[in-house]
Parts: structure tokens; C-alpha cells; sequence
């Protein structure tokens, strides 16, 4: 497995730069938002605003109380006169217009917060969407690079929460940036000063934030292989289908062990990054809160002077200690949107991921009725040395049968995955009808070609359902699930089960059924007969897990249903091969034999070595 490097810092000349150039996805987070609902976007802004300008609103209303209740007592004293309702009235009436304020504020904060998980969900949907509906348009050649499997494992498991962690920071941004805009204009009538020692001093925690950010996601970024071998380790240890195998051979221990040396190793990295940031963020705050006290002593100085009136005082300590904390929690949203950005950039790397165009078009071929031709084909997988298919040139016609024989490794599932266009030959060309495989339209290919790989997927769905996967259009039609069973040999077994067709299959849901391995793969057997289109059919040790009858009476309805198809079949059973029109015998990579039975017992090569090996088996 290949591991990316831990990505490099930048030279320092570009430091500023590349802080800045992680900004970029700011602007398509938003934009996802916005596409997601608009109008909860939109209720967001209203309520970020409101949330914003109210606080330094009831600043201003808390120095109009102050100012009124010292003049109020002033008159008292002086005048002597009794306090009366509406002697108190114009103090009270300020009081309630803070209470109004207040509420408002508590109002405009649950509106944000429920508008925030409302599109939390949303996005959640739309990011994991957008990231499946990407997966199938990539080719198998990029889910079988570790590299790609990382970014998408990254995607997958950080990015959907991410867009909103994003546009939520921004609007808390926004709303302290307000705030503060509005602190500002009650501040600077004290001191233009007040305002500079506020920002000075609340720099150095959001430098050594924004550093931090930027080694967290660099040390995610590095140990992706190591999570996704815990994520493995995790299936493994913990999924219906290896935990048979894990208890049998007593693995729980090794693999827990390994499982547990993972986890130390990553958090022993955690703990250190969490303990460098903690202590400078504390040691760097404390800068700011020096500025505040100063500003604080400054504030009361001024007033025992007599220069700022009680009221003011309350109002400037007030406005000091919400605008430092709304300074803090903007420098704190800003590392945060910047740490956002960083792991938005792998889902974006991975939506970014290069599409191999589809680029045929072709319904029909140049020479209907001619079937497969490869013309010297060869093959060598992406990241592989040596080739795993050469020179391979064969024919096969519509009403005929192909069978490959080979060694394990020998290359046979390789030639079916080209001829299925999972993969591009490196050389030499493979033609159908007449016309390069790469000239055809995909789609139309694909129907015309019913295939069964030997790890066909067992759908945890309804055993009717499996069989309706084998042609989309097909599904749910009950009526083609039976015939395609009855071919198949499924039909007795489906009939015994529960609820028939509609039997939940796999050990994952309520009351799921599990078949054996012969149930299965009768199942996906009939799969394949459900592609009534298909004239091309691969069958890659279709009945390996049969019992004998039920081995022969396939082959017995394969050749009778063979008609004008075309058959391709691979299997170590030399009994089922010996039927074919033409047998192919691969060893690494290259064709070494071609014939039917006969002939190539008549050669007296490898198959009829071969042959005669399975046969004495049997006496
Ligand atoms: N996805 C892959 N990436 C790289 N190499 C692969 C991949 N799949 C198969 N190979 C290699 O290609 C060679 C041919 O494999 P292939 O699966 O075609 O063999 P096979 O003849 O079908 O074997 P078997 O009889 O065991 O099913 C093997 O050496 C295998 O290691």
C-alpha cells in the first residue's frame, strides 16, 4: 500500500500565501449552503444580523439606565420630594426596553441555532450524495488505488459536516464582526486606543490558532492509511461475515492488539498537538486579558476624574468585556474556518477526482454478428511491473462457447474485466461486432453483456431483489425473478423459504435469511438470466459451490438455451469445460494452448495432462 507523504510546509515566504489560499473553498461552502435552502440561509443571515448589532444596543440602553437612575437620585436628595410611579417611570421605561433587547437576542440565537441543525441534516444528505453519486462515475481502476481509496475515506468520513461548520463559523464571524463594529462607535467617543489594545491584544491566540489548525489537518491528512486500517480492523473484528472465521482461528486478540497499538500511536500524536495548543493558547490569552485589565483601570481612572459620568463607566466596561469576547470568538471562528477549509479541500480533491470519459457512442457495431474478437491484447495493472495478460487473440460468435482453463493467477478474471470494459487493455484492441469496445456507448454494451464474478455481491436485500438487481429495469417484476430462478435452479428453494420471493436475505435486518454457498450462487446464477438482453454471457466458476445434479442440469439448459449467445465460461472442472467449442488454456498472461476437447487431447499438452489428473481423481 502506497502512503502519501505528510504534506511539507510552505517556504515561509509563501506562509501568508498559502494561509490565505486555504480561504478558497469559503466561497463554494457557501454556495453549497445557499443551493441546499435558501431559505434557511437566508432566516440565518436575518438572525446573525439581529444577533450582531443587539448586544452593543443593550450596552448603550444599560448607560441610559445608569445616567437616568444617578440623575433620579440627585432629584430626590436635592428636591426631597416623594418617589412616585411616574418620577420612576422614565428609568423603568428604559428597563423594560432592555428586557426587550434581551429577549430578542435570546430569540434571534434559538432561531440561529435551529436554522443551523435544520441545515446540518440537509447538507449532511446533499454532501453524502454528491460523494456516492461520484463514486459511480469513477472507474474500478481508481477504487482499486489506495491513494484515491484514502481521499474518499476522507471525504466520507470528515467532510459532510464540515460546508456547515464553515458557513456557520462565517455567520458567527459576521454576527461578532458586527458586534464589534458596533462596540467600536460607542468605544472610540472614549479613545480611538482603547480599540487598538483590545485587537493587539488578541492577536498572537488567533496566529497560534491558525498554526495549530493547520498541524491538526496535516497530521489527519498523514495517518488516513492508519485509520483506514482501523476502520478494516473494525469490520473485521465486528462484521456477520469474517467474525466466523476470526473466532475459529481465535484472531480477536492479535487483530485487538493491533487494533489498540493504532490507537496509541495516533493518540500519543494527538495528545502532544493538544497540549502545545492548549498551553500557548493559555499563555497567548493571558496577553489579552492584560490588554482588558488595562483598559479596564484606564476606564475607572477616568471616571474617579470625573471625566466619564457612572453611566458611561458601566457602559465601557461592559462594552470592554463583550467586545473582547466577541474579538476572541471571531479570531477563534476565523482558525476554525481555516481548519474547515483545510478538509474541505479533500472533498473537493476527491469530487475534483478526473472522470475517464466515456466517450463511445456506438448502438451497433461495423459488422453485426461478428461477436468478440481480441486482437492481440495485452494488459498490465496500474502500479503492476509485469503484465498480467499478453498477446491474447481470440474469436468467439454468436452460438458459440469459450471456456478458459488456467492456473490460479493465470489471468482469466483480467480478460473477462477487460471484455466487460471495467479496464482498457494497454495494447492491442478488443473488438465486438466489428467495432472497438472503447467506440461503444457504455450503456448499451453493458446490456448486451450478463456476467457472474466469483465474488458476486450478496445483496442484503430481498431474495427477489437479488435476483432483480441483474436488469435495473427488472427490479420488482415478480414474474421475471421466477423464470429466472427456474433456470437457475433457485425457484424450489425461494418457494420454501418464509416469504417466498419477498424473504429479507442476509443476517443484517430483522428476520434476514442466510442461504448456503450453493443457494448463492444459484442466486446469482439466475441474476445473470435476468439480462434477457444480453447475448453475451460470463460465467466465471458459476456452480464452484454446486452440488453435482444441480452442476449438470445448468450445463444441460446452458446448451439449450445457447442458441444464437455467446458463452464465456471459466471454471477449474474440466467435466464442464469439455462441452465447449473452443477451450483456451492461459498460463501467465499468454495463450499456450487452443482447441475443442478433442483436439487438444490429441496434442497431448497441458489440458490433457490436466484433464487426465481431474479424471483419475474420480475412479
Ligand atoms: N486489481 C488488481 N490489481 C493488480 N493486480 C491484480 C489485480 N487483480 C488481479 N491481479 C493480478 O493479475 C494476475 C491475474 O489475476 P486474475 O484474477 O486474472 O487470475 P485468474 O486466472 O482469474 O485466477 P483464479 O483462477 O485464481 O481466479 C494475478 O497475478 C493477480 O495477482
Amino acid at each position: 500500500m502506497r502512503r502519501s507523504p505528510p504534506d511539507s510546509a510552505p517556504p515561509s515566504g509563501n506562509r501568508l500565501a498559502a494561509f490565505f489560499g486555504v480561504f478558497r473553498y469559503s466561497r463554494r461552502a457557501l454556495s453549497l449552503v445557499w443551493q441546499t435552502s435558501r431559505t434557511l440561509t437566508l432566516g440565518l443571515a436575518v438572525c446573525t444580523l439581529v444577533a450582531g448589532v443587539l448586544p452593543a444596543v443593550a450596552a448603550w440602553i444599560g448607560q441610559l439606565i445608569v445616567d437616568a437612575v444617578v440623575e433620579a437620585m440627585a432629584y430626590h436628595r436635592e428636591t426631597g420630594a416623594p418617589l412616585t410611579f411616574d418620577s420612576a417611570w422614565p428609568v423603568l421605561q428604559y428597563v423594560l426596553a432592555e428586557a426587550g433587547v434581551i429577549a430578542a437576542i435570546a430569540l434571534a440565537q434559538r432561531g440561529l441555532a435551529a436554522q443551523q441543525s435544520l441545515l446540518r441534516a440537509l447538507l449532511g444528505q446533499k454532501v453524502n450524495v454528491m460523494i456516492l453519486e461520484k463514486a459511480g462515475t469513477l472507474s474500478l481502476a481508481q477504487f482499486e488505488d489506495s491513494e484515491f481509496y484514502d481521499k474518499l475515506t476522507r471525504a466520507r468520513r470528515e467532510a459532510s459536516i464540515r460546508p456547515l461548520g464553515l458557513v456557520n463559523k462565517t455567520f458567527s464571524l459576521l454576527q461578532n464582526a458586527i458586534s464589534l463594529v458596533s462596540f467600536g462607535v460607542l468605544l472610540v467617543q472614549f479613545s480611538p486606543w482603547a480599540i487598538l489594545i483590545l485587537v493587539i491584544g488578541a492577536l498572537p491566540v488567533f496566529v497560534s490558532e491558525a498554526k495549530f489548525s493547520g498541524d491538526a489537518f496535516r497530521l489527519f491528512r498523514w495517518r488516513s492509511p492508519q485509520t483506514r486500517m482501523q476502520m478494516y480492523l473494525e469490520t473485521v473484528l465486528a462484521r456477520e461475515d469474517s467474525i466466523k472465521e476470526v473466532k475459529l482461528f481465535g484472531l480477536e486478540p492479535l487483530l485487538l492488539e493491533r487494533y489498540r497499538r493504532i490507537f496509541e500511536t495516533l493518540y500519543g500524536e494527538d495528545r502532544r498537538l493538544t497540549i502545545r495548543r492548549e498551553t500557548w493558547g493559555f499563555l497567548l490569552g493571558l496577553l489579552g486579558t492584560l490588554a482588558f485589565y488595562g483598559a479596564y483601570a484606564w476606564v475607572v481612572v477616568e471616571t474617579i476624574s470625573g471625566a466619564l459620568t457612572l453611566g458611561e463607566m458601566t457602559m465601557y466596561l461592559m462594552v470592554f468585556k463583550q467586545g473582547q469576547a466577541a474579538l476572541s470568538a471571531s479570531l477563534t471562528s476565523i482558525s476554525g474556518m481555516y481548519e474547515d477549509n483545510l478538509y474541505l479541500s479533500n472533498l473537493y480533491e476527491y469530487l475534483e477526482q478526473p472522470v475517464i470519459p466515456e466517450a463511445g457512442s456506438l448502438t451497433q457495431g461495423a459488422r453485426p454478428g461478428d461477436g468478440i474478437r481480441f486482437e492481440e491484447v495485452g494488459f498490465t495493472y496500474p502500479g503492476a511491473e509485469a503484465p498480467a495478460l499478453r498477446d491474447i487473440s481470440l474469436h468467439v460468435a454468436p452460438g458459440q462457447s469459450l471456456a478458459l482453463v488456467g492456473a490460479n493467477g493465470s489471468g482469466k478474471t483480467t480478460l473477462i474485466k477487460l471484455l466487460t470494459r471495467l479496464y482498457e487493455p494497454s495494447s492491442g484492441r478488443i473488438l465486438l461486432d466489428g467495432s472497438d469496445l472503447r467506440e461503444w456507448d457504455v450503456a448499451t454494451l453493458r446490456r448486451r453483456i450478463g456476467v457472474i464474478f466469483q465474488d458476486f455481491v450478496r445483496y442484503q436485500l430481498k431474495v427477489g431483489e437479488n435476483l432483480g438487481a441483474g436488469d435495473v429495469a427488472a427490479f420488482a417484476d415478480e414474474a421475471r425473478w421466477q423464470e429466472a430462478a427456474e433456470r437457475s435452479l433457485a425457484d424450489e428453494f425461494i418457494r420454501n423459504m418464509p416469504g417466498g420471493y419477498h424473504t429479507q436475505l442476509g443476517r443484517w435486518f430483522k428476520g434476514g435469511q442466510e442461504l448456503s454457498g450453493g443457494q448463492w450462487q444459484k442466486i446469482a446464477l439466475a441474476r445473470a438470466y435476468m439480462r434477457e438482453s444480453a447475448d453475451i454471457l460470463v460465467l466465471d466458476e458459476p456452480t464452484a459451490a454446486m452440488d453435482a445434479a444441480a452442476e449438470a442440469a445448468v450445463y444441460a439448459d446452458f446448451r439449450e438455451h445457447r442458441r444464437d449467445k455467446m458463452t464465456i465460461l471459466i471454471s477449474h472442472r474440466f467435466s464442464t469445460v469439455r462441452a465447449a467449442d473452443q477451450i483456451l488454456v492461459i498460463d501467465g498472461g499468454e495463450v499456450i494452448e487452443r482447441g475443442d476437447h478433442a483436439s487438444l487431447m490429441a496434442q497431448n499438452g497441458r489440458y490433457a495432462r490436466l484433464f487426465r489428473l481431474q479424471a483419475e481423481g474420480y475412479r
